[in-house]
């Protein structure tokens, strides 16, 4: 009973496990180097108790985990939602490594969740919950070892709650252990949109790769979140794209004449949080967004949105992972085969991590940079790690996903072989 049930709590890390091989085999890795790298280096589950605000005592469960620190310190967000496991916490830490590496970053891969439905919280105890879990996690972070940041249902306060408690635990002021700050207390102008922009821009060079007119483009959001949101509202202003569909849990929406991103938020934000009753669009299901006839599909809510069960219907040119691991192992090669462009998230959506690092840099050095200037270098990261996939693509003769292990795999291993395995 016990193997069995541990088999399949680990099903998301075999899953992202089959990637990393395809790309070993293919770049001929060194099979000693595959198997320090194919597992987690450390992973510490907390348990903690919260006072509720009728007095009740409830104990939580939360993750951190640090999949690799040869590169630099750990680095990646943390997500509370009540289906958050070890085994999701360690994947995603799995594909922060790879994704800082492709983004050509000094940082390592790590991640971090409690198993909470935030909806349930008030604000206050969302606050003692969050400084509680931070708290416990004190002892493997900092900022040369391990830098949180925002990721599913975490954000800018949260981050001001975690540095807080950080520096009064630590009796010392280190605002770069977290980031995705608010600016006010050592945030990064555009980290807020940055995974968003970086989407955007890496879309636009798809675009161009295959030839497509961005302007005339139509595209499909799934999810409204930080990552939908900013990059729906990037691509329809600054592209000029059409986006026609856009969902989030509560509803899924549909125009073909467009849909008013912002117009859209300002809705959400006046009815609670829910799409529903969204006069200037009819609502569809879940699954008819993810197979509309659209140029540009961008699945950025959670992990498996496509997967053997509809890859086939998929009718998008080109899909831009928003989220990570949206799109399973078996629907990837379905969406291959059919020609479908599928830009990896941790190619995709590697833009959040790449202002995360500009944070961390203004962080240590006590500066601030204004916001065009991070723009430009975010634009300037995106589009060199687009065309090095591009370049490693061709010379391996694979798809983008492929191509992109093979550039982060190979940096991490040189390093490894430089460093070597002894402390
Ligand atoms: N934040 C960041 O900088 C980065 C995030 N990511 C990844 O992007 C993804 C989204 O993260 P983020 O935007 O930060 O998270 P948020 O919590 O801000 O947003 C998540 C969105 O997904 C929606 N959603 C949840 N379930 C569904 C569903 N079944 N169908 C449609 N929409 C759904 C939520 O709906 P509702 O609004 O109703 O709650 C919400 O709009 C995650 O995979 C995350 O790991 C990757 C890189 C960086
Ligand atoms: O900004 C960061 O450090 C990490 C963002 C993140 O969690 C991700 O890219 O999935």
């Amino acid at each position: 009973m016990e193997a069995t049930l541990r088999e399949e709590e680990r099903s998301l890390y075999q899953q992202a496990l089959k990637v990393f091989y395809r790309a070993a085999y293919v770049m001929e890795l060194d099979p000693e180097i595959a198997k320090i790298l194919a597992v987690p280096e450390r992973s510490l589950t907390v348990r903690f108790p919260v006072v509720m605000d009728d007095g009740r005592i409830e104990v939580f469960t939360g993750y951190r985990c640090q999949h690799s620190t040869i590169l630099g310190p750990a680095k990646g967000g943390v997500r509370y939602h009540p289906d958050v496991t070890l085994d999701e916490v360690e994947t995603l830490a799995f594909w922060m490594t790879w994704k800082c590496s492709l983004m050509n970053l000094p940082y390592g891969g790590g991640k971090g969740g409690v198993k909470v439905d935030t909806t349930k919280l008030s604000p206050r105890e969302f606050e003692r919950l969050s400084r509680r879990f931070f708290y416990e996690i004190s002892d493997i972070v900092g900022q040369f070892r391990d830098i949180p940041a925002p990721d599913v249902r975490t954000n800018s306060q949260v981050m001001a709650w975690f540095v807080d408690t950080y520096n009064k635990t630590m009796r010392r002021y280190e605002p770069g252990v977290v980031t995705g700050k608010p600016v006010e207390i050592g945030g990064s102008l555009g980290r807020d949109e940055a995974t968003g922009r970086g989407l955007a821009v890496v879309t636009a060079e798809a675009c161009e790769y295959l030839g497509i007119d961005i302007s005339k483009a139509t595209v499909a959001v799934q999810g409204f979140g930080n990552v939908g949101y900013f990059s729906a509202k990037i691509l329809q202003q600054e592209y000029g794209a059409k986006v026609v569909a856009i969902s989030a849990s509560t509803a899924a929406l549909y125009n073909p004449n467009g849909i008013d991103v912002e117009d859209l938020m300002n809705y959400k934000m006046q009815n609670k949080g829910s799409l529903v009753g969204y006069p200037k669009a009819q609502q569809i299901s879940h699954k008819e967004l993810l197979e509309l006839n659209v140029d540009i599909l961008v699945p950025a809510a959670l992990e498996n949105a496509i997967t053997e069960e509809n890859a086939d219907n998929v009718k998008a040119k080109i899909i831009a992972e928003g989220a990570n691991g949206p799109v399973t192992p078996e629907a990837d090669k379905i969406l291959n085969s059919k020609g479908i462009l599928v830009i990896p998230d941790i190619l995709a959506n590697g833009g959040g991590v790449t202002v995360s690092y500009f944070e961390w840099v203004q962080n240590v050095q006590c500066i601030r940079w204004e916001l065009e200037e991070v723009r430009n270098k975010l634009a300037k990261n995106m589009k060199a790690a687009f065309a090095e996939v591009v370049k490693a693509k061709q010379k391996y003769g694979t798809d983008l996903r492929t191509a992109s292990y093979i550039v982060a795999i190979g940096r991490v291993a040189t390093a490894l072989k430089l460093k070597g395995i002894y402390p």
